[in-house]
């Protein structure tokens, strides 16, 4: 019923369900097992989280090193942001690189963000944003990258962003490879 796209690193996929509309409103299944199981990809989902955010706010660029790693399964539920995934793969040939995915209450997708990855996202309008988590929550061993690092060069989309304290002092990219080498 959905359609699943790989984005420009293979590994991150677009899911866009089908979705049923009616005099009453519409239907669409948020979540299927079977998206992942049937290209190989057994993920045990443990946690869901929701955060809800003003329109010009950034979250992120944030990770969970090993073990504690968390592939994620992202969507909107009202709203539209971009929501970008950085690949920090030790050895990937698409280490560094960004993928960028519009979500959004209208086109209903989904974004399987792997582990490996950092993650964020820009509100472009006000968002409720629900995820799905591998692993749980872990604070020791989180970790990011600054969300206007140079050489990432993301266009967020949005001026002046609204972010928090602890993101506005993450490392670059650079440094991280200088400390860490890659997840
Ligand atoms: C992530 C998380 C946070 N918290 C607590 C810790 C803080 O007291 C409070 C807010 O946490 P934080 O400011 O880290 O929330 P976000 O900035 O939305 O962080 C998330 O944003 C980016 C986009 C992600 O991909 C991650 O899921 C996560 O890092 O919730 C928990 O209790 N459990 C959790 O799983």
């Amino acid at each position: 019923m959905a359609e699943i796209k790989e984005t420009s690193i293979p590994d991150v996929l677009e899911i866009l369900p089908r979705v049923f509309k009616d005099p009453r409103g519409s239907f669409f299944e948020s979540f299927r097992e079977n998206w992942f199981t049937s290209r190989g990809l057994d993920i045990k989902w443990v946690q869901d989280n929701q955060s809800s955010s003003v329109k010009g706010t950034i979250r992120g660029l944030h990770f969970q090193r090993p073990p504690f790693a968390q592939d994620k399964l992202v969507r909107v539920i009202k709203g539209r942001v971009l929501d970008v995934a950085v690949d920090l793969r030790k050895g990937s040939k698409t280490f560094g690189q960004a993928v960028c995915v519009e979500l959004s209450e209208e086109k209903n997708n989904l974004l399987l963000v792997p582990a490996g990855f950092a993650h964020g996202f820009s509100v472009l309008e006000d968002a409720t944003f629900a995820y799905k988590c591998s692993n749980y929550y872990n604070k020791e061993s989180e970790g990011g990258i600054i969300w206007d690092d140079s050489d990432l060069g993301i266009d967020w989309m949005v001026d002046n962003p609204i972010v928090s304290e602890k993101d506005a002092i993450l490392p670059t990219l650079k440094q991280f490879i200088d400390r860490e080498g890659g997840l």
